[in-house]
């Protein structure tokens, strides 16, 4: 397809994780609850077992989507940086949420990827039982891989809420972790440029 005289490509992104399975996660919440002590015979619980069971359900499900990309013909060899997208993920050792902005940047090669899609990544890789270092490789890696780009880094700044909410309670404790790769990495001035429009130098 031809867009502004460019050639589009497309590939079908579908997430890897195997459909869920809704009443049996119905059934294993209303079974916790109960073990815990919660009521769920009132009319205001009653349905809090599949209300449980479809909240993970969304949390760990991302959207399928179009990887579009268009040849780079304005030669742009410049960083191409996002900041701040918002991501809700699940910690795999808890089972809470953690969430977060991550910011996403690149140096494109032969191709430029259409900027939602960035965005999507990220929501691709949040939506499954994660730790963050995991999450921040694998957004590197995966464009990396997709876009050949000259280099990729990822920066991302997350709130678990196993460290907030319970546990050692430590509300606004932020945890920064980084992955670079290509130029990103081997060059000074690229990486000084990433970490300085990202914001993510303090
Ligand atoms: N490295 C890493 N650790 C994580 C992440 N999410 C949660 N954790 C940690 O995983 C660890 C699990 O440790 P455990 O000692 O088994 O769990 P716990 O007894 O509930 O520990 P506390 O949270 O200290 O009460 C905790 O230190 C969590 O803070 C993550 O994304 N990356
Ligand atoms: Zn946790």
């Amino acid at each position: 397809m031809s867009v502004n005289g460019m050639v589009e490509e497309r590939h079908r992104f579908m997430p890897e994780t195997p459909l869920p399975d809704v009443e049996a996660a119905e059934r294993a919440a209303a079974a916790l609850l109960r073990a815990l002590g919660v009521d769920i015979e009132t009319e205001s619980t009653a349905k809090t077992p599949i209300r449980m069971a479809k909240a993970y359900v969304e949390l760990l499900t991302p959207r399928s989507f179009d990887l579009t990309t268009f040849p780079n013909d304005e030669g742009y060899e410049e960083l191409l940086l996002q900041r701040d997208i918002p991501f809700i993920s699940v910690c795999e050792h808890h089972a809470l949420p953690f969430t977060g902005r991550a910011t996403v940047g690149y140096l494109p090669g032969e191709r430029i990827v259409g900027l939602s899609k960035l965005a999507r990544v990220v929501e691709l890789l949040a939506c499954r039982p994660q730790v963050q270092e995991r999450l921040t490789k694998q957004i590197v890696g995966w464009l990396d891989e997709r876009l050949a780009p000259r280099g990729v880094g990822v920066v991302i700044r997350a709130e678990h809420t196993c460290m907030t909410l319970r546990g050692v309670q430590t509300p606004g404790t932020t945890t920064v972790t980084s992955s670079l790769r290509g130029l990103l990495l081997e060059d000074d001035r690229t990486r000084g440029e990433f970490f300085t429009l990202g914001g993510a130098s303090q």
